[in-house]
Formats: C-alpha cells, sequence, structure tokens
C-alpha cells in the first residue's frame, strides 16, 4: 500500500521503471525507478570519466532531493561507464577557477554529500570502475559498496598536493578505522578492488557492472523484515554527529577549500597533474 502510493508520485512508467530527471531532460544523472521494488538507479554520465563538476553535482543534489520527497525505498549509484565510477573532482573546477562559480561547486559538493551521507532509504554503490578521490567519497556516502574486481578506490588527494577535508576523513575512518585511515589518506594510496575487499572499504566485489548491479539489490533484502522507520532512525542516530560537523562549519570549510587551492604551489601542482593525466593512461 505503501510502496503504491509512493510510487504514484513518480512520472510515467515504461517496462517496469519510470525515468527519471528533475530537470525534465535526462543529462548528466539518470535517475529510473523500478516499479516493482521502489528501487532507484542513479546513474553518472558524464563522459569520459564522470569528473564531478557543478553541472553534475547539481543534477545530483537535485536528484537526491527528489528521491527523499518521492519516499525512495533504496538508491543504487551507479556509473555509465564499465572504465570510471567517478574520477573525483572535475580538476578545472580548482585549476584557474573563478570565486563565483568555485564557491557554487564546493556548495553544491557539501550539499550533495549531505544529502546522500543522511539519505532515509538504504544506499548502495555499485561502484563499476575506478573511484578516486571524490568518486571514492561518493561511495563513502553510500550505506554499502559493491565493487567491480581489478579497479582502484582510494583516497589520493596528497599525492596531487592537497589535503582531503574533515568530512572526507570522517567518512573513511567510519568504515575503515583510524588507523588504516590515517597510513591510506597519508600515503595517497589507491587500493584495488581485492585490497579494499580485504581491509573492508568495500563490502563485495564483483566480476562485472552486471554482476554488481545484482549483488547491490540483494543488499535491499536484508531489510525484508525491518521496519523502514526503525532502519532510517538508526541510520540517522548513526551518522548524524558526522554530518553536523560539516552542518556547522560549511562556511569556514568553504574559506578553507578556497584559501587552499588558490595557494600558488597548490595551483602549480593542479597544473602539472592535469598535464600527467594527459599524457598517461591506465590499462
Ligand atoms: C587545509 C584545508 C583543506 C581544505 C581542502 C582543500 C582542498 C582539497 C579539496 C578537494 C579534494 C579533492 C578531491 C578530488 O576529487 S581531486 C581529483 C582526483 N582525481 C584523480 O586523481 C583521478 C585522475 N584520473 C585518473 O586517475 C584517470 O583518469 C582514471 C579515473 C583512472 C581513468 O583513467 P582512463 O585511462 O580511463 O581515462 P584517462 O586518464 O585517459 O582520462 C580521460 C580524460 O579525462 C581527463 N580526466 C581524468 N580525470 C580527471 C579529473 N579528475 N578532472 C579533470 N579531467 C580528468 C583526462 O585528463 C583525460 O582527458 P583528455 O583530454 O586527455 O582526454
Amino acid at each position: 500500500m505503501f510502496l503504491r502510493s509512493a510510487l504514484s508520485l513518480w512520472p510515467l512508467a515504461r517496462n517496469g521503471t519510470r525515468s527519471y530527471s528533475s530537470t525534465g531532460v535526462t543529462k548528466l544523472v539518470a535517475v529510473t525507478v523500478d516499479d516493482q521494488t521502489g528501487i532507484a538507479t542513479v546513474n553518472l554520465q558524464r563522459p569520459p570519466v564522470n569528473s564531478l563538476n557543478l553541472e553534475l553535482l547539481t543534477e545530483l543534489s537535485s536528484s537526491l532531493t527528489d528521491l527523499e520527497k518521492n519516499k525512495s525505498r533504496g538508491i543504487i549509484l551507479k556509473s555509465y561507464s564499465d572504465a570510471v565510477f567517478s574520477a573525483g573532482i572535475d580538476i578545472l573546477e580548482m585549476y584557474k577557477c573563478e570565486e563565483e562559480r568555485v564557491t557554487l561547486f564546493w556548495s553544491a559538493l557539501q550539499e550533495v554529500w549531505i544529502k546522500l551521507y543522511g539519505h532515509f532509504a538504504p544506499t548502495v554503490a555499485c561502484i563499476n570502475g575506478h573511484a578516486p578521490a571524490g568518486g571514492c567519497l561518493l561511495a563513502l556516502s553510500c550505506e554499502y559498496r559493491v565493487m567491480v574486481k581489478e579497479k582502484t578506490i582510494g583516497l589520493n588527494e596528497t599525492k596531487l598536493g592537497i589535503v582531503a577535508p574533515q568530512w572526507f576523513i570522517a567518512s573513511l575512518v567510519n568504515i575503515i578505522g583510524q588507523r588504516q585511515s590515517e597510513v591510506a589518506l597519508t600515503t595517497g594510496k589507491m587500493f584495488t578492488t581485492e585490497e579494499a575487499l580485504r581491509i573492508g572499504l568495500v563490502d563485495e566485489m564483483a566480476e562485472n557492472t552486471e554482476d554488481a548491479f545484482s549483488k547491490s539489490l540483494e543488499f535491499f533484502k536484508k531489510f525484508k523484515n525491518i521496519s523502514p522507520f526503525a532502519r532510517a532512525q538508526t541510520k540517522a542516530f548513526i551518522r548524524e554527529s558526522t554530518i553536523q560537523a560539516l552542518v556547522k562549519n560549511r562556511e569556514k570549510d568553504l574559506k578553507m577549500f578556497i584559501n587552499e587551492i588558490r595557494k600558488e604551489n597548490v595551483q602549480k601542482g593542479l597544473g602539472q597533474y592535469l598535464e600527467s593525466l594527459k599524457k598517461r593512461k591506465v590499462s
């Protein structure tokens, strides 16, 4: 009954799923909701590597708001690409950036993290490709991570000469603990899927995208006999202090970010990193 009334808020059904976009035109984020289960698949689709720019984050943020309003039964976050889940922040948002744009950009990233980390329904990251830095952050924000074998994941900020913000760090610490996080963060470690599974950074390994997606769907079955309210409230209690640490300091966090990336040595490092990316290819 609940499912029916919640789903009746969604736009037209097509082949058992409802496609949906907050702007009416699907662009960088495509949301489909399964008619039977009420589970939403949020597909990031910004070629070539789903790097996070202002436009993608703005769409993702409004999709998350709509999913919250429409009482989705769960979210699977995945990539359109089998190679890259998300390459993290689009370096062009930090390199030689304008104050107005970078302010909007960072605020949108904060907003997405707050909404995803605190989403009331169960969330799964179907990590069907590499997930460095901001890509890893999106995966860490979900409750469960299924990752395709032979990919990489981690917060590699120090390798770029930048510092992962406190809320990135907290998201990692809450999953793999302080000691493992300290080593990983200070060395900018990118874990292979196999390594990530060993330390609990991901929960399951999959053969390919299809396998990862079906394993992601299995996660929701754990809650078949659990009250949705009890589940959601428990999640909220567990995550509240981590979320509040950013909510109370958004302005300060924004200033720190802008101040940090404007430093001459950081700008120089980002420029060199961009150049090195253009020269290198990952097998
Ligand atoms: C003290 C107070 C602290 C306050 C905080 C201050 C600062 C910190 C703030 C933020 C933290 C930063 C978070 C980030 O997310 S930074 C981004 C980190 N990302 C990476 O390091 C990933 C880089 N990319 C890769 O490793 C690879 O691209 C890949 C993801 C493994 C995919 O490899 P593949 O071989 O499939 O693709 P290509 O490498 O050929 O890439 C294709 C194309 O995309 C361009 N590109 C890749 N990544 C990015 C990116 N993140 N931003 C912009 N552009 C990217 C790449 O250059 C290629 O471009 P081309 O023109 O050559 O086609």
